[in-house]
């Protein structure tokens, strides 16, 4: 390269000019020829060559809303010919730099001008900072070409060792804007020309790196989930070929409950804590106890009929007749049920909530002893109900945890009882029964009577929490029903949301009826019987509820019932018996043995409990239903036995107080009604309650204790026909009981025929079946000296004592 300066003649020259585009020296451009004034100017300088033989000449001016730049570049045309697109082009190479100068004349229509060349010679050597800015340059330029691909460029650029011609080749860059490139142009000093491009070039650069990164963030983004993708796919290609290895076959698990998810119909909160499961799932290898926990959780949620709802049959005419139906007698239960279901149509009609609750009206509560169908009569409200049954076993539940579910963190956690129903159910709006509610206990686990209380709740059940599921589940269209033996062992809070329907227990025609046209049929299909192979006929039914089975309901009936059924089938196989075949009263015995109980009135009279002064026989209620129960009083000797009261028997506190109560009474008293009450001061008391091993409460044997005792001071027996029941009160008043039909209804089937009641009770006897006050003779009574007058046989009856 040339390094001593050089002079220039002035030129003469064509203007070319360029809108929008620059050429610097160096750059060779194709320009269009049907553009006038590109044509003009290359003709024109066309014309001027063929003078002087030279290449035509022209002056690239850029041009920039019609004012012209002050430098153009010298351009020869080294060639006229057709462009890419097929227009009429020229090939222009830019030379040098020219100061432009006045305007002249030349050939042709173009503009012609004065010009002088621009000495644009660098030092040589160049100084070190140039060669450092050099070297700068090409390491900018090859980093930007290299990231666009162009390899070919990139060797070019290295190539050019001219300051200037290095700077102008910067014109190329498609960054530039027109005005950057006239700016290159304008500069006329080389190394202040690169220093610009140079600069240009970073600034870009920076910028693009801006740019980049910022498309890195979002397409990392795309990426992102892609990679998941594809690393899901490989996952799930190498957990199929480890199943073929192993032998399983079948779908990937996860992939299946990923679509299985998608597919069900989920509430939305539902939907999204299961997918996040899921995507544990995926995460988490097939072995890994964690995915177990998973799965079955996953199995859980998905299992629930989130979606599913029966349509409610509210036609009280249809649901009475099924109730009708499927019970025999119970008038006054079937009817509170119709009231209501009636109710709950009208509220529902109406579009209201419920009393105590959104919307089914407060909870039902069947309190009655074993046997008598309260857990049947569920089942039928649901029937009547058009909707689905479950039955939740309560009894002995004492941990809270089985009510509202185990924390999932626990091994083998499980969701609890409520959750389970539902899914058994399969339908949100189920029938409920709660069955045993009075036998949930409270212990250091927590107390389940609260979780229930929570389930029941209408204000609350429609977000029920359980413990292992965390997700919300709406129990607000769940009917629930309750059962209870004992009314008294429901946790009060409970109580309070229930509305109560007695069920107290059968008499032997009710039985007869119910057996007859409900557990017979059954039975005999369950035996493998025709309904005509055997006939049992009422005076058959009637000796099995009363003598071979003593209960309040008809569950050991209908056992009996099985069990003479089996006999006769097993008969009939063996060849041993033809069938049809008829069963009376009196073929009891030879099919299943002798009767288990019999009437104390059909005893010998000598083997009757109160055949010794000192026993009567009281009426009481136990969780199995009313029962006659026998109270025995003696008196210690008074040289070797124990002194004051001895109460046996598992009695509670209030009945050891009403014992308390009796013996006071007596010795205050007892003069007046002539009894020798001087042996109850000096000599010890003993009462027992025989049936030791089943536990006892309550005030209501008051005037039973006190009666076996004023018998063994009289010394006259207790009648054996009479059983009492009612508190007795300090001053010998007798108060009022509780449980009056359960107790009647047991006095009738121990044969009993006469009972002394409380006069305060005498309303209650309403509730008592007319068939069982035709059999019995009623006393009420206010005095505890009315009760003797009745229970006790005259002085000069005597049977004489079992030996
Ligand atoms: N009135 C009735 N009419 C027809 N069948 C009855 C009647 N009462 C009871 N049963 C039948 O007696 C059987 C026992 O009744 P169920 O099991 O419903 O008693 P429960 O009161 O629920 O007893 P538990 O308190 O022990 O659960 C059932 O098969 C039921 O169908």
């Amino acid at each position: 390269m040339a390094a001593e300066s050089q002079t220039f003649t002035p030129l003469t020259l064509p203007v070319l000019p360029l809108d929008d585009e620059v050429v610097l020296p160096g750059m060779v451009v194709p320009l269009d020829l049907t553009d006038t004034e590109v044509r003009a100017a290359v003709e024109a300088a066309q014309a001027d060559a063929r003078s002087d033989s030279s290449k035509p000449t022209v002056l690239l001016v850029p041009r920039v809303d019609g004012h012209y730049a002050g430098i153009g570049v010298l351009g020869t045309v080294e060639q006229v010919g057709r462009l890419s697109d097929g227009d009429p082009g020229a090939l222009i190479r830019g030379r040098g730099r020219v100061r432009i100068g006045a305007g002249t004349t030349g050939p042709g229509a173009a503009l012609w001008v004065e010009g002088t060349r621009i000495d644009e010679t660098v030092p040589d050597p160049l100084p070190g900072q140039i060669t450092e800015l050099v070297k700068e340059y090409k390491a900018l330029a090859t980093d930007w070409l290299k990231k666009r691909g162009a390899w070919q460029v990139v060797d070019r650029v290295q190539q050019i060792d001219d300051v200037s011609q290095l700077a102008d080749n910067s014109g190329y860059s498609p960054f530039l804007t027109t005005a950057q490139k006239i700016e290159l142009l304008e500069n006329t000093d080389p190394v202040a020309r690169l220093k610009l491009a140079t600069e240009q070039l970073r600034e870009h650069l920076a910028e693009q790196d801006v740019a980049e990164s910022i498309a890195k963030d979002v397409q990392e983004g795309v990426d992102k989930q892609q990679r998941e993708f594809l690393l899901r796919r490989q996952l799930e290609a190498v957990r199929k070929e480890l199943r073929e290895i192993n032998g399983e076959a079948g779908e990937d698990e996860s992939d299946d409950y990923r679509a299985r998810v998608e597919a069900a119909d989920l509430p939305e909160k539902v939907r999204e804590a299961a997918l996040k499961e899921v995507e544990k799932l995926e995460r988490a290898s097939d072995q890994s106890p964690e995915g177990s926990w998973i799965r079955t959780w996953l199995d859980t949620v998905l299992e629930l009929p989130w979606s599913e709802r029966t349509d409610d049959e509210y036609d009280i005419q249809g649901a009475k007749a099924i109730l009708d139906a499927e019970h025999a007698g119970l008038q006054d239960v079937k009817e509170r049920i119709t009231e209501y279901l009636a109710v709950r149509k009208r509220r529902s009609d109406r579009g209201l909530g419920v009393v105590g609750g959104r919307r089914g009206g407060a909870v039902l509560a069947l309190v009655g002893p074993p046997g008598v169908g309260k857990t049947s009569l569920g089942e039928s409200v649901a029937h009547a109900m058009g909707r689905k049954f479950v039955r939740v076993a309560l009894g002995g539940v004492r941990d809270e945890a089985e009510i509202r579910g185990h924390r999932r963190t626990y091994v083998g956690a499980l969701p609890g009882r409520i959750v389970r129903a539902i899914k058994e159910a399969g339908s949100m709006n189920p029938v409920v029964l709660l069955d045993e509610i009075d036998k949930v206990g409270s212990d250091f686990r927590g107390d389940p009577a609260a979780a229930l209380l929570e389930v029941l709740d209408p204000a609350q059940n429609h977000t029920f929490r359980d413990h292992y599921l965390e997700v919300e589940l709406d129990l607000s269209d769940v009917v629930f029903l309750a059962t209870a033996n004992v009314l008294e062992a429901i946790p009060e809070a409970l109580l309070d949301r229930m509305e109560l329907v007695r069920l107290d227990g059968y008499t032997e025609d009710e039985k007869v009826v119910i057996a007859r046209d409900h557990l017979l049929p059954r039975q005999l299909e369950r035996a493998g019987l025709e309904q005509d192979e055997i006939v049992l006929e009422d005076s058959a039914l009637r000796k099995l509820a009363g003598e071979y089975t003593r209960e309040a309901g008809v569950r050991n009936l209908e056992r009996s019932i099985a069990r003479l059924l089996r006999k006769v089938a097993a008969q009939h196989e063996l060849g041993d018996r033809e069938l049809p075949f008829t069963i009376g009263a009196e073929q009891l015995r030879p099919l299943i043995g002798r009767p288990h109980h019999v009437p104390e009135s059909a005893q010998d009279p000598a083997e009757r409990r109160t055949a010794v002064p000192g026993v009567a026989t009281g009426l009481a209620v136990t969780g199995a239903g009313g029962d006659v129960l026998f109270v025995e009083a003696s008196l210690a000797d008074p040289e070797t036995g124990a002194s004051g009261l001895t109460l046996t028997g598992q009695l509670g506190d209030v009945m050891k107080e009403s014992a308390q109560i009796a013996l006071s009474f007596l010795r205050s008293r007892g003069a007046e009604l002539e009894l020798p009450v001087g042996d109850l001061k000096d000599r010890g008391v003993h009462i027992h309650f025989p049936a030791g091993a089943v536990p006892k409460d309550g005030p209501s044997a008051g005037i039973t204790m006190t009666t076996a005792l004023a018998s063994l001071l009289s010394g006259r027996q207790v009648r054996t026909d009479v059983a009492m029941t009612g508190e007795v009160s300090l001053t010998g008043r007798v108060l009022p009981i509780g449980g009056l039909k359960q107790k009647l209804l047991a006095a009738h089937r121990a044969g009993i025929t006469t009972v002394v009641i409380p006069k305060r009770n005498e309303a209650d006897l309403d509730d008592v079946p007319q068939e069982i006050l035709d059999t019995l003779q009623v006393h009420p009574v206010t005095d505890v000296r009315q009760v003797l007058d009745l229970a006790l046989a005259p002085a000069d009856v005597r049977v004489p004592a079992a030996a």
